[in-house]
């Protein structure tokens, strides 16, 4: 019972502009690889939740997909279910790319942050890359405007400032029982995040428009009697022609794929892993329900 009294636990989102560095904040902040990282923008599209234990406190992180103008319906889901977690949080923070400042991304977010009428902290990341005179001047000017708390400065990829923002959160989080088993790191169902994996080795693999207009989604996960886990993908192209490229001559590039995939997976599951990927064709997925569902999103009516 008194630890119970003691204990704190809380919802925090990370919103900002896409690449601002909001998967490589929480990998550091979690220590285990749950979001993916991809130097490409939009690679985030569904949200991802890790938790985070700090002295007494539960931090549970709703990564939210890039905030930034919608035009087609996919991107338009993203907003919605970006937004849609920041609302519901204890907390929330708005991740800043230092490099690029308060660009038309962040200006749109600050604005949709003051018609919520909902406080936030400011992370300005990337300050391994930044004059120090650049990095304070860009304090000052987020720190005038009124819906911020607290201005913190981090290197997310370095792991810099990262431990006192961690701090600093777990102290301002509501009392409460944890929500969550100390174990459970990663609540996104396995299935999804394995997903996530496969396409983030087809966006670092294939550089063209292609990634973009293709999905991933795990058909099967068997656990095996001998402490394996045998794992079935499917990736979906949106178009015939593309399946040859994903596939490669004689099979190749999705040899590489898979073997790039199969390799994080065990890292992450710490067991040994089975990985078979297909390519199908499905045509206009971009505009199917059950695919965004698939993905966690809410499919837009409009
Ligand atoms: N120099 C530097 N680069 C960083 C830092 N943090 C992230 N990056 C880089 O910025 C790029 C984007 O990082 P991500 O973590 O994928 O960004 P994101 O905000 O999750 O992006 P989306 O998935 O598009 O929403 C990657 O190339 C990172 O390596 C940092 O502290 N310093």
């Amino acid at each position: 019972m008194s630890n119970q009294q003691t204990t704190k636990c809380g919802y925090i989102a990370i919103v900002g502009a896409p690449n601002a560095g909001k998967s490589t904040l929480l990998n550091q902040l979690v220590g285990a690889k749950i979001a993916i990282v991809s130097p490409k923008v939009q690679t985030t599209r569904a949200r991802v939740t890790a938790i985070a234990i700090e002295d007494q406190s539960q931090l549970i992180f709703v990564d939210t997909p890039g905030i930034f103008k919608p035009t087609r319906r996919l991107e338009k889901a993203m907003v919605d279910a970006a937004w849609g977690g920041a609302q519901d949080a204890d907390k929330i923070v708005l991740i800043i790319d230092a490099i690029k400042g308060v660009s038309p991304d962040v200006e749109r977010i600050i604005a949709g942050l003051k018609k919520s009428g909902r406080r936030a902290h400011v992370i300005l990341n990337k300050i391994d890359a930044l004059k120090r005179d650049t990095l304070l001047g860009l304090a000052q000017k987020l720190s005038d405007e009124d819906i911020f708390d607290e201005v913190f400065m981090i290197s997310a990829l370095k792991g810099d400032g990262v431990e006192d923002l961690r701090v600093a959160l777990a102290a301002q989080m509501p009392d409460g029982p944890w929500l969550y088993p100390e174990d459970q790191l990663a609540l996104a169902p396995m299935r999804q995040l394995a997903a996530e994996v496969t396409r983030e080795k087809l966006f670092l693999r294939m550089n063209q428009e292609l990634p973009y207009s293709l999905t991933v989604e795990t058909e099967s996960w068997e656990e095996r009697k001998d402490g394996s886990v045998k794992i079935q993908q499917i990736i979906y192209v949106s178009r015939t022609n593309y399946k040859p490229m994903v596939l490669g001559k004689g099979g190749q590039t999705i040899k590489k794929i898979g073997a790039m995939a199969r390799e994080d997976l065990e890292e992450m599951l710490e067991r040994r892993v089975h990985l078979f990927l297909f390519v199908k064709v499905r045509e206009k997925w971009l505009d199917d329900p059950e695919r965004y569902r698939e993905m966690g999103l809410e499919f837009p009516k409009d």
